[in-house]
C-alpha cells in the first residue's frame, strides 16, 4: 500500500479578502499559519509522517510546508519544489473579487472559470506579469509563461511532475506529502479519483485540511475521494469553498475547525 497525504496551503491574505489569487505570490494570514500548524499535529498524531515533501514554487505552499514540519517534529526531509504544482493561472481574474466577478459575468460564466475542465479565464496582460518573467523559479518557462489556465492546462502540466516525480517516489514506498492549491490539488484528484465533468465541477477542496490517499500497487486509489484526516470540518469547509463569491467565505464558515 502507499500513501500519499495532500494539503492544500492555509488561508491566504486573498483567500480572506475573497480574491482570486492564481499565481500571485500572496502571503498565509494568522489564520492560515495555524492551520498549517493544526495540519502537521494531525499527521504526527495519526503516525503519518511523510518520507518526502513536494510543494509548489507559490510561498503560501511553502510556508504551510514548513510550518506543518515544524509542528509535526519532523523538519529533516527533503522538501522540493515544482511551479506545476502551482495554483491555476487565473489569468485577469487575479486580484479580483469573486463576488464582483459573479456580478459582473453571471453564475454561468463564473462556474465556467472557476470550475469546469476546460473553461479558460480572461488572459492576464502580459504588462501585469513582466516580473514572473524574470523570476528564477519559471527560468524554464521563458518565452512560455501563461497568462491563463482552464483545468484541463493545469492537468497537462502537472501531469509531467507526477509521472516523473511522485509516482515513482510513491512506486518506491515513499509516503509523500504534497503541498499544493485548490485548483492543482483538484486536477491531481480528478486524475487520481477519474473524475468525470460533473464530478469536477463539483469537487471543491479546503485550505489545510490533510487528505490521504492509500493508492494500491497501479496506484489507484483504495477508496475513491480519500479520506479528510478530519472528515466532518473538511466537509463543512468544502460547502463553504464552493460558495465563495455568494457573501460567504471559507474562513467565515460556521464551526470551523
Ligand atoms: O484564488 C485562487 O487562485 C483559487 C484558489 O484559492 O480560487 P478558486 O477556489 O475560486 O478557484
Amino acid at each position: 500500500m502507499k500513501t500519499l497525504i495532500l494539503l492544500r496551503h492555509g488561508e491566504s491574505e486573498w483567500n480572506s479578502r475573497n480574491l482570486f489569487a492564481g499565481w500571485v505570490d500572496v502571503a498565509l494570514t494568522r489564520t492560515g499559519e495555524e492551520q498549517a500548524r493544526h495540519a502537521g499535529r494531525l499527521l504526527r498524531t495519526a503516525g503519518l509522517l511523510p518520507d518526502a515533501v513536494h510543494t509548489s514554487v507559490l510561498g503560501r505552499a511553502v510556508h504551510t510546508a514548513t510550518l506543518v514540519l515544524r509542528a509535526a517534529r519532523h523538519e529533516g526531509v527533503p522538501l522540493t519544489r515544482h511551479w506545476r504544482l502551482n495554483e491555476r493561472h487565473y489569468g485577469a481574474l487575479q486580484g479580483q473579487d469573486r463576488a464582483a466577478v459573479l456580478a459582473r459575468y453571471g453564475e454561468e460564466r463564473f462556474l465556467l472559470w472557476r470550475r469546469s475542465y476546460d473553461g479558460t479565464p480572461p488572459p492576464v496582460d502580459p504588462d501585469a506579469q513582466r516580473a514572473l518573467a524574470d523570476d528564477p523559479r519559471y527560468a524554464e518557462l521563458a518565452g512560455r509563461l501563461p497568462r491563463a489556465e482552464s483545468l484541463a492546462d493545469v492537468t497537462a502540466r502537472l501531469l509531467p511532475c507526477w509521472d516523473t516525480v511522485l509516482a515513482p517516489e510513491l512506486h518506491a514506498g515513499r509516503r509523500l506529502l504534497v503541498v499544493a492549491h485548490g485548483n492543482s490539488l483538484r486536477a491531481l484528484v480528478a486524475r487520481l479519483d477519474g473524475l468525470d465533468r460533473a464530478g469536477i465541477a463539483a469537487l471543491n477542496i479546503p485550505t489545510g485540511m490533510p487528505l490521504r490517499y492509500d493508492l494500491d500497487d497501479d496506484l489507484v486509489p483504495v477508496r475513491r475521494g480519500g479520506r479528510y484526516l478530519e472528515p466532518e470540518a473538511a466537509a463543512r469547509r468544502a460547502a463553504a469553498v464552493a460558495e465563495e463569491g455568494r457573501g460567504r467565505r471559507e474562513g467565515a464558515a460556521p464551526g470551523r475547525a
